[in-house]
């Protein structure tokens, strides 16, 4: 049975996206809201005259069987390549060498290219905040900052952080509250663009006993703008409640002195940098709800705070509220 009316999804993350490809390919018409000029929320990139800078997800990795077999097809269109850095631990001041198997992809040939890819030509309004989603006698309709309406549609998806969720899912308190019982922590980050290379190996490294968690080597990722040596640095989710409010050009010297004291070479000012900060970077704690819904009334939410808070988590979700959806159309 196909559903006349198309089922709106807010949000064009990888979690929305996933959802919207499985609900399409099952021959529903679907109608996507952003809130940001393009697609890929925490997994967009930052275009800059040292090129595109990932900024928030730096790479993923694919453990469950159905997202490892969707990755391949993703590697097959040139989607995603394998990033491989020359990885390193920084631990009790000392920074070592720390190899190992794991595989880790990267968008191709920047990490919004992913969901670029999956949006495709699906509807899609941008720069569209939903401010209140209600539900008439029968179908649902849309209220966007801007004071205009959309609707009717027959099923909802909200696809956001859980924050951002919560007031969304309003007609239903039970998911409300749910989606309010998730917090999820801020994260800065901080690209950085110098005119020479840095005289070091490392290309990916995580960091302990640091405001620092973790810092990549962009141009090492395949398919980037080589000619800057760009950095990507992520303080931890401590300093960065502790540092909220600080002004960008404060946090970009504080976390530029934590690398450079860290990374065992010189390092000259930056010939471009940058502050970028994520206020609901990760959820708190993981969960295993998969989605949360009310399948008679209609409405879904999923996203990476409904699973492990990984790239991984976030489309598996989105698949299970595409099939939560589809069997009670049955
Ligand atoms: C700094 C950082 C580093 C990370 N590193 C990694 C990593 O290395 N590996 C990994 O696996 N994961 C990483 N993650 C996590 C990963 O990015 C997320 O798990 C994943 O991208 C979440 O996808 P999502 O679709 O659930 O949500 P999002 O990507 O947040 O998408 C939600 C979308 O909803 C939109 N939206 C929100 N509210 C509204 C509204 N009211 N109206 C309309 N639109 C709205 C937003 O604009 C956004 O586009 C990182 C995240 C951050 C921030
Ligand atoms: N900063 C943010 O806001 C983040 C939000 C959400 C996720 N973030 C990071 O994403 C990474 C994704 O995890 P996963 O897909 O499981 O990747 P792994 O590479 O497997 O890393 C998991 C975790 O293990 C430690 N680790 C892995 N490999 C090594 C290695 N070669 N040497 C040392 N340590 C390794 C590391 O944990 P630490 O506690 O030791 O830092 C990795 O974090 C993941 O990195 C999330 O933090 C960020």
């Amino acid at each position: 049975m196909t559903t006349l009316l198309p089922i709106a999804i807010i949000g064009t993350g990888i979690a929305g996206l996933s959802a919207a490809q499985a609900l399409h390919a099952a021959g529903h018409p679907v109608q996507l809201f952003d809130k940001s000029r393009g697609s890929g929320g925490r997994m967009s990139s930052k275009r800059s005259d040292a090129g595109a800078l990932d900024l928030g997800a730096q790479y993923f990795t694919a453990r469950d069987r159905r997202f490892v077999d969707v990755v391949q097809q993703w590697q097959a269109r040139g989607w995603v390549a394998e990033w491989t850095p020359s990885l390193y631990n920084f631990n009790n001041g000392q920074l070592t060498a720390s190899p190992d198997e794991q595989v880790r992809w990267v968008g191709s040939p920047r990490m919004s290219a992913i969901t670029r890819a999956m949006l495709g030509a699906l509807p899609v309004n941008f720069s569209c905040r939903i401010t209140e989603v209600f539900r008439g006698e029968q179908h649902w309709h849309l209220q966007d900052a801007d004071g205009n309406s959309h609707g009717p549609f027959s099923h909802v998806i909200v696809a956001t952080p859980a924050p951002q969720a919560s007031p969304l899912l309003s007609s239903v308190p039970k998911l409300a509250g749910a989606a309010a019982s998730v917090p999820m922590d801020p994260t800065w980050a901080v690209a950085l663009a110098f005119p020479t290379a840095l005289e070091t190996r490392v290309e990916g490294c995580f960091v302990q006993d640091s405001p620092l968690d973790w810092l990549a080597r962009n141009r090492s990722k395949p398919g980037r703008d080589t000619q800057l040596d760009t950095w990507v640095l992520h303080a931890t989710s401590q300093w960065t409640k502790q540092h909220l409010d600080m002004p960008k050009e404060a946090v970009t010297e504080h976390l530029l002195g934590a690398f450079a004291e860290l990374i065992g070479c010189a390092v000259p000012a930056p010939a471009l940098s940058l502050a970028h900060r994520w206020l609901y970077a990760r959820p708190a704690s993981a969960h295993q709800w998969g989605v949360l819904a009310d399948s008679d009334l209609g409405i879904y939410a999923c996203g990476d705070w409904c699973l492990s808070g990984r790239v991984e988590g976030a489309w598996l979700s989105g698949q299970e509220a595409a099939r939560r959806l589809l069997e009670h159309l049955q």
